[in-house]
């Protein structure tokens, strides 16, 4: 059995994600992100779940610079895909609702829910939507948006679910855990890298030509800035594929010669089994080809 930390406490989406991508674990909840990430690191916990990007807010900027800072690496083997409807969930008083309280995320996802239908509610953050159930389980606020799981964990009185401004609101989490052996490639896999590159004339375009020419479709681009160095960032590519594949070798061999810094953050299924579109002449077999033909002119085969 391993033990997984998780972006906590007890109650998160992060928890129910944990459960979908687990089975028979330990679930250990830790209070924040990097928290949760430092468990591994330290070897407190064998893996570590944590949000990675949400279809409304997007970036989640606490995992992207967890995984791009903090030492040693550790490499994503498995993602999850949840739909974001929140539970607006009150304590048992009654009384008046002057605040709301939840994850900055979840608060800017249920913007007009609010305006609508709690007025005179004041949005406040919290550090997960747990939490905010925790602080009006202790009567630190009236009302809290928060995850389906978090009613089985406190007690609260339910205000309202399937709560969402926008209907097919979804957020992406990864299992992660320090470099070892990969997960096996689907043919629906992705691929993440992080990656400094100079801050120079055409880097960005350098870097995206590696892919475009292979006929590698991205899936996602961030960028984050590179602390105490202003103007300069990291970018986070997401690309359809796995590492083990030919193209995608080529690809990242060519990454690794453009950029100072570049490091894999992981090759997995992806949740929503998308198959990796392949262009016609950027197959796998063409890539083997290639370096087949080269071997052969260098064994005197060939000219
Ligand atoms: O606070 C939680 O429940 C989380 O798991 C975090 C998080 C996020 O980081 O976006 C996850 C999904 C929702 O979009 C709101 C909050």
């Amino acid at each position: 059995m391993s033990r997984i930390a998780y972006f906590g406490p007890r109650g998160t989406f992060t928890e129910q994600a944990t459960r979908a991508l687990t089975d028979g674990d330990e679930l250990v909840p830790a209070e924040t992100i990097h928290a949760a990430l430092a468990a591994v690191r330290k070897g407190e916990a064998d893996g570590a779940c944590v949000p990675v990007e949400n279809s409304v807010e997007g970036a989640v900027t606490a995992t992207l610079d967890g995984l791009a800072e903090d030492e040693p690496p550790l490499v994503a083997v498995a993602e999850a895909l949840l739909p974001v409807h929140f539970t607006v969930v009150t304590g048992s008083g009654g009384g008046p609702i002057r605040t709301v309280a939840s994850h900055p995320h979840a608060l800017a996802q249920v913007r007009e829910w609010l305006l609508v239908n709690l007025p005179e509610a004041r949005p406040t953050a919290a550090s997960s939507t747990a939490a905010a159930a925790v602080g009006v389980v202790e009567g630190q606020f009236d009302a809290a948006v928060v995850a389906p799981v978090a009613v089985e964990h406190y007690s609260l009185d339910v205000l309202a679910t399937g709560v969402a401004d926008v209907a097919d609101a979804r957020t992406r989490f990864v299992l992660v855990r320090p470099p070892g052996e990969l997960p096996e490639p689907t043919g629906h896999d992705r691929t993440s890298i992080v990656a400094a590159a100079a801050n120079r004339t055409g880097t960005l375009a350098r870097l995206l030509a590696e892919l475009a020419s292979r006929g590698i479709n991205l899936t996602r681009l961030d960028a984050r800035p590179i602390k105490g160095n202003f103007g300069h960032y990291r970018f986070f590519v997401d690309f359809e594929g796995h590492v083990s594949e030919p193209r995608i070798g080529d690809a990242l061999a060519g990454l690794r010669r453009q950029c100072a810094e570049v490091r894999f953050l992981g090759s997995h299924a992806r949740a929503d089994g998308v198959a990796a579109t392949i262009d016609s002449g950027a197959g796998n077999d063409v890539f083997t080809g290639a370096t087949d033909w080269v071997d052969a002119i260098r064994r005197g085969e060939l000219a």
